[in-house]
């Protein structure tokens, strides 16, 4: 087998007709410099099928540059896409490339392309034209060379349809679609997904593994959160039964109602690497009463239970603030408000 298709192979995981379909398409994709736009629920696998796309094409050796459009601050987006000149507004204290400069050769990933607002679907249309930037308070046009990524949960037809993003824009990106159905859509991968993250980064088996009905169990659930929830779910389970055959009843536990309240739901990262024995007992639910604790106040608790959710949110979407607060049906603004009053910080919870 050919070396791109071995990675292929490796990196997109699944044996679903979509997921196939999937891997055919970058085979046939990584040759060509067309745009590609991934369409596909938050957690589906757009941004590791960006990454693949870029790893197996002739750009592999230069930068794969990963952007959330509709992360960056209005106020810096022109910096951050294009660059800036020294002294070009308070505070660029030095020159500083933009994005599409760093991909220069290499793939500009842009995630959440329906984010972008006007004024840059624009800019980005111009630059996809004549393949070229300024930075800002810049004098010259700098040229770039760089394949386009685009990716989006939202239909952009029905964003186009209602005057949200330009049509001409929307067929610049499209060359090439591909859409990347729900994990609850493609139920054959989500056995060979969970075998994947049961494997330890050095490619060995970890010790947890789990009964047919518990495997039963996960392919029945719904995964909102698509493969990161699971990916987020077999983690957990590794930590917090690292030896053990795992069952449907701790399975249930683990996802849904597995902790106690006051306990578990004090902590900022749900999941702790370096759990003490005591700790993961509570996770797994050993020790759960019926009977409130004594002096129970369900103001702190109710504002606990808010945190371990907000982190746990952030800890799915993999630290993306705005894919956090659309798990749990937030606008974002109101979820970073939360973040700051339960000072969370954004990170990875659960690094593999
Ligand atoms: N088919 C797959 N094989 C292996 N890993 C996968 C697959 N699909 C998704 N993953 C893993 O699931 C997690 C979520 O995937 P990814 O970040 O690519 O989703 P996404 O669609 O870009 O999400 P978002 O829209 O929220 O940015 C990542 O850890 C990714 O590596």
């Amino acid at each position: 087998m050919p070396e791109t298709e071995i990675a292929i192979d490796q990196a997109i995981i699944g044996n679903s007709a979509a997921i196939h379909e999937v891997r055919c398409f970058l085979k046939f994709a990584a040759a060509t410099n067309a745009s590609v736009l991934i369409t596909g629920p938050s957690g589906c696998g757009k941004e590791i099928i960006a990454n693949t796309l870029h790893a197996v094409s002739p750009r592999a050796d230069q930068a794969f540059v990963a952007v959330n459009s509709g992360a960056i601050p209005k106020d810096l987006v022109e910096a951050e896409f294009f660059g800036h000149e020294k002294g070009s507004f308070t505070g660029a204290d030095n020159q500083r490339r933009g994005h599409f400069e760093r991909a220069d050769g290499g793939t500009l990933f842009l995630d959440e392309i329906g984010e972008m607002t006007s004024a840059m679907q624009v800019r980005l249309l111009r630059i996809l034209e004549d393949g070229k930037v300024r930075r800002v308070g810049g004098a010259e046009d700098i040229a770039v060379d760089v394949r386009m990524i685009a990716a989006t949960h939202q239909c952009l037809e029905t964003r186009i349809g209602k005057g949200e993003f330009r049509e001409d824009l929307f067929y610049r990106l499209c060359v090439l679609p591909l859409r990347v159905p729900a994990l609850n859509q493609r139920r054959d991968d989500i056995e060979p997904l969970i075998r994947h993250f049961l494997c330890n980064k050095d490619g060995s088996q970890s010790f947890t593994r789990f009964t047919r009905e518990a495997m039963l169990y996960l392919q029945d659930h719904d995964w909102p959160g698509n493969v990161r929830e699971l990916r987020n779910v077999v983690m957990r389970a590794k930590i917090i039964y690292p030896d053990d055959l795992i069952g449907a009843e701790q399975i249930a536990k683990l996802m849904h109602h597995g902790h106690h309240p006051g306990a578990i739901s004090a902590k900022i990262e749900p999941f702790p690497a370096a759990a003490g024995k005591a700790e993961l007992a509570t996770m797994r639910g050993d020790s759960l009463e019926d009977a409130l604790p004594p002096a129970f106040s369900l103001k702190e608790h109710l504002l606990q239970e808010e945190r371990r959710l907000l982190s746990m949110a952030l800890a799915q979407a993999d630290g993306v603030v705005a894919a956090a607060a659309r798990l749990v049906q937030l606008e974002r603004t109101t979820f970073v408000e939360k973040m700051k009053r339960h000072n969370l910080v954004r990170k990875e919870a659960l690094a593999a």
